[in-house]
């Protein structure tokens, strides 16, 4: 996955992006940081290609932003998980026909369903919690729930949105412990988040957008906690 060069302009709000370069290798586990509109929705928006560069190129899987056409963005998104901060479950059905739509919309045959859909809940720890409704479900389980939809398809990259970003302390670490264990299966993760703590924690390659320039690509948190601290 690369992104070379691109800016993104809003018509009304002007440039979320600023000639931001950086590649994403398989099965990296790589944070995405930086203050409220600093463009990391902005950016995870162009690698899902929900928006188009306005200069540059994204490339993902095969597919190019120069080239793709809408009938084939759905066929890149089936490829890729994305998951949000506030969960975005169906709120009349429950966990496990929440994961079962993923499959469904994507014409999995019928009967690979079911057993897919346990397999995915065991992997993100609620088989106890299948008949539940989302509203039934605490914030934690529901990004669980949301997290087992995502990988419902076997994507290669997982693309979070500041998934924990509703969460308290300790739900938050259990999401990033089973984001991890994803990511120890083989599935790259992208997981933006404004939690400087936990990128400190875990010494893991990040992306620091400013003002939407990419101001840093590395693992050096010194550099990134003075920043953050310094700017607050
Ligand atoms: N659909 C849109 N139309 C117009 N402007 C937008 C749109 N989406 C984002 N923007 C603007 O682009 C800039 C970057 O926003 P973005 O949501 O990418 O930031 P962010 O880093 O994800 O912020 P937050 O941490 O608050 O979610 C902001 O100035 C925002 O107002």
């Amino acid at each position: 996955m690369r992104v070379m060069n691109v800016s993104k302009d809003y018509a009304r709000s002007g440039t979320a992006l600023r000639d931001v370069s950086f590649e994403l290798r398989k099965g990296e586990f790589v944070f995405l940081v930086g203050h409220s509109g600093a463009g990391k929705s902005t950016l995870l928006k162009l690698l899902s290609m929900a928006e188009r560069p306005s200069l540059g190129e994204v490339r993902v899987s095969g597919y190019s932003s120069s080239s793709i056409t809408t009938r084939e963005i759905p066929h890149l998104r089936r490829r890729l998980g994305i998951v949000f901060q506030d969960f975005r479950l169906l709120p009349d059905r429950t966990a496990e026909q929440n994961v079962a739509f993923a499959l469904e919309v994507t014409g999995t045959p019928h009967a690979q369903i079911a057993p897919k859909v346990a397999r995915l809940l065991t992997q993100v720890g609620l088989t106890s919690r299948a008949t539940a409704y989302p509203h039934e479900l605490s914030g934690g389980e529901q990004q669980r729930v949301a997290i087992a939809r995502a990988l419902a398809n076997d994507p290669f990259l997982l693309l979070a949105d500041e998934p924990t970003g509703n969460l308290d302390d300790r739900a938050t670490h259990a999401i990033f412990v089973l984001l991890r264990e994803i990511n120890a299966r083989g599935t790259a993760v992208l997981m933006a988040t404004h939690n400087v703590g936990m990128i400190q924690r875990s010494n893991l390659r990040f992306l620091q957008l400013d003002q939407g320039e990419l101001r840093f690509d590395g693992t050096d948190t010194a550099r990134l906690l003075a920043d953050m601290r310094g700017r607050r």
